[in-house]
């Protein structure tokens, strides 16, 4: 796969260097030049088969000339080892449970095959791998487990104080080995400058081999789509065709995974990008004004996010036109007031209890109801995380109705060890000079 920048589209790089390098020079994204299309008898029989079948055949159409095709099916094996089951709530409503990873959040499935297409790359006696990662909450964990022990590599996760939950922040903080924290005093998106700061650095990238597992990095992207295709399957099973996915946005890399997904010829009737109030999105279709914000605290955590990484990457999947991404894109916001609202009434009408994120996907597909009504689609809301990563949303009532994973129990009785950080360059600079020397 050759890939171009979103500030370049002359510039030509293949995939291994686009993922180490994760981000061009020119801070742009990388995007693929050609994305190919499935074949149709694959797209129309996508219920025959199954979840790593279907993973392959999506990431070798784009990775063919990169990865021999043994090697490619043994990383979606072991990357993709767990289910993306859906959960019927109603005749026409569907929730696409991504949290059945290790970390108990969709991030597994970006984090677990990026770990592993960079091991892949990795050779014997290269200079080490500094992986940096800024986090609102969930990223970090499955990043951190999926490099976990991973040779060669050094993991450094920003998250910003006070604003990630309990078991989010012992994800990220209580690994050891070559995983590391750094508490920011800021918000996710001073962590998310910090990072692209680093890259942009001269002094760093002669002294360190930095690279990015946040979903700026390509390898992100692509096993994203493998649960789009996915969920048709499983809905061309039940003889469902016409299909609207709601997907609780805040730095967009999950949405852009699916319109890639859509691009590739994914059969989808609609995309609805739901946010919480950190909205530039939703603001700039329905005004044409992209401006981004400083990050507001929500309770939908991990989506606190003012400036969405990944929205150039969907302006490039259609052409820069706002009106062509208004077709297939809706984009709703929602208070933290509306969130606990729906929390109760997903409980009260389907006995169904969904973490904040998730809350919110489900208010976009009741707005897009209202706004469409049509009798023959499908609503699909994707559950990017347990409701278990978030206690403190819930009343007493809610919370025991939560089973609590057993890989929570054990985090609970771990240390957090993180080194405590100003938002400053300068002092994150130093502190990955220094320690590269230690
Ligand atoms: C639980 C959860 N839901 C939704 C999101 C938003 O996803 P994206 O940043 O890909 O838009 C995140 C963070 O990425 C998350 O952790
Ligand atoms: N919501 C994310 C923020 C980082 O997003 P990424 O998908 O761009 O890596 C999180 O949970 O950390």
């Amino acid at each position: 796969m050759k890939l171009y920048s979103t500030n370049n589209h002359d510039l030509r790089i293949d995939f291994q260097t686009a993922v180490f390098n994760s981000m061009p020079q020119d801070k742009g994204l990388y995007m693929p030049v050609e994305i190919p299309v499935l074949d149709q008898e694959f797209l129309q029989h996508l219920d025959q088969y199954t979840l790593p079948e279907i993973a392959y055949k999506v990431a070798s159409a784009l990775l063919h000339d990169d990865i021999p095709e043994n090697d490619l099916k043994a990383i979606i094996e072991d990357a993709i080892n767990f289910e993306a089951p859906l959960h019927q709530l109603n005749e026409q409503t569907y929730v696409l449970e991504l949290f059945h990873g290790p970390s108990l959040a969709f991030k597994d499935f970006g984090a677990r095959f990026m770990s592993r297409i960079m091991a892949y790359f990795l050779k014997d006696g290269e200079a080490l791998l500094d992986v940096l990662v800024a986090t609102s909450g969930d990223t970090g964990g499955a990043v951190a487990l999926g490099f976990l022990g991973v040779p060669n590599t050094r993991v450094t996760i920003l998250y910003p104080k006070g604003k990630v939950s309990e078991i989010q922040e012992l994800q990220l903080c209580s690994n050891g080995h070559n995983i590391r924290a750094i508490e920011i005093d800021g918000t996710f998106d001073d962590c998310q400058h910090l990072v692209k700061q680093a890259f942009a650095d001269d002094e760093l990238n002669a002294q360190m081999r930095l690279t990015s597992a946040n979903s700026i990095n390509i390898a992100r992207l692509i096993p994203q789509t493998f649960y789009y295709f996915n969920t048709l399957a499983q809905l061309f099973r039940v003889g469902k065709r016409e299909v609207v996915f709601s997907v609780p946005s805040g730095n967009f890399g999950n949405i852009a995974a699916g319109l890639l997904a859509y691009k590739m010829g994914l059969p989808v009737k609609q995309f609805i990008a739901s946010t919480n109030v950190n909205d530039t999105v939703p603001r700039f279709l329905e005004t044409g004004i992209y401006e981004t914000r400083p990050s507001v605290q929500t309770y939908a955590n991990a989506m606190d996010v003012g400036a969405p990484s990944n929205w150039v990457r969907i302006m490039a999947l259609f052409n820069e036109q706002r009106e062509n991404v208004q077709k297939m894109v809706k984009s709703y916001r929602y208070s933290d007031e509306q969130t606990v609202e729906a929390i109760a009434a997903i409980d009260q009408q389907y006995g169904y209890v969904a973490c904040p994120h998730t809350a919110i996907a489900w208010l976009g597909i009741q707005e897009y109801q209202q706004n469409n009504p049509s009798a023959g689609d499908t609503f699909v809301f994707l559950s990017t995380a347990h409701p278990c990563k978030f206690p403190d949303i819930f009343d007493a009532e809610l919370a025991a109705k939560i089973s609590i994973p057993e890989q929570v129990s054990e985090l609970k009785k771990k240390e957090k060890i993180a080194t405590a950080m100003q938002a400053d360059f300068n002092a994150f600079k130093t502190f990955l000079l220094k320690t590269n020397q230690d």
